[in-house]
């Protein structure tokens, strides 16, 4: 297999990133992609109680074990398997168990600080950004979040205003400035999507190709 093609996908919190990203696998061979979630490699933190870890920021650079998230980006460049953390946001913190991830054609970089980190901006071959208002992104998040990762208005509210803004303003939003491209709105652009998932086809086409042409 030839050396994967990195497409790697920013933006805040509540613009979209994962419906973008789950859309674009459905509509591509599965055997040719794989996801890397920033996320997944939120920081193990099992020695805080559960209080403890209620306390940290996790929108901070710091809160990621970005180390680990290049080293195993790197090990799939090299065509091998990685075991991904998984990631539990109702209990803020990692699973024991690890997915199996093997390595695809194209590999999706998916995560709040991907551009902010040089390392990781470093391997991408294609950089999206999802942009969408603050406005619609806390709302998005607060129903997400009720729905979906435990929390209460109230906690939603206070991570809002004291960690989530200020690490918005202060990371991701300056990191749109590396994009190639900037998509709207997020999950219910279509018409992005459909372009996304054109150019991901025909990368495949092309590098299906180059191996016929190999053999
Ligand atoms: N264009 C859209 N219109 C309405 N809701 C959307 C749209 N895109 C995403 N959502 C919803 O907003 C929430 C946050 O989206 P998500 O993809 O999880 O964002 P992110 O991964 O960037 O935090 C989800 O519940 C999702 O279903
Ligand atoms: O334990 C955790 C880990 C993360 N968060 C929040 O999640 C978002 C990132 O996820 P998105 O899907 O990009 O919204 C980040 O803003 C963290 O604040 C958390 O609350 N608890």
């Amino acid at each position: 297999m030839k050396k994967p093609i990195f497409i790697g996908i920013c933006g805040g919190t509540g613009s979209g990133k994962t419906t973008i990203v789950n859309k674009i696998y459905s509509e591509v061979p599965e055997k040719s992609i794989a996801i890397m979630e920033h996320d997944s490699y939120y920081k193990d933190q099992s020695s805080l109680t559960y209080e403890e870890r209620c306390k940290t920021n996790y929108d901070h650079p710091f809160a990621f074990d970005t180390d680990l998230f290049v080293e195993h980006i790197k090990v799939l460049k090299e065509g091998k398997s990685i075991n991904k953390p998984i990631y539990d946001y109702g209990i803020h913190n990692r699973k024991t168990e690890t997915v199996a991830v093997e390595p695809r054609e194209i590999i999706i970089v998916e995560g709040l600080l991907v551009f902010y980190e040089e390392r990781i901006r470093d391997l991408l071959d294609i950089k999206i950004y999802v942009d969408t208002d603050a406005d619609i992104r806390i709302l998005r998040r607060i129903i997400r979040d009720i729905n979906e990762r435990a929390r209460s208005l109230d906690s939603i509210i206070n991570q809002y205003m004291n960690t989530v803004r200020p690490a918005h303003e202060q990371f991701i939003e300056p990191s749109k400035k590396y994009a190639d491209i900037i998509v709207t709105e997020g999950g219910n652009n279509l018409v992005a999507i459909d372009l996304m998932v054109t150019k991901i086809r025909s990368l495949l086409n092309i590098e299906q190709l180059k191996e016929q042409q190999l053999d």
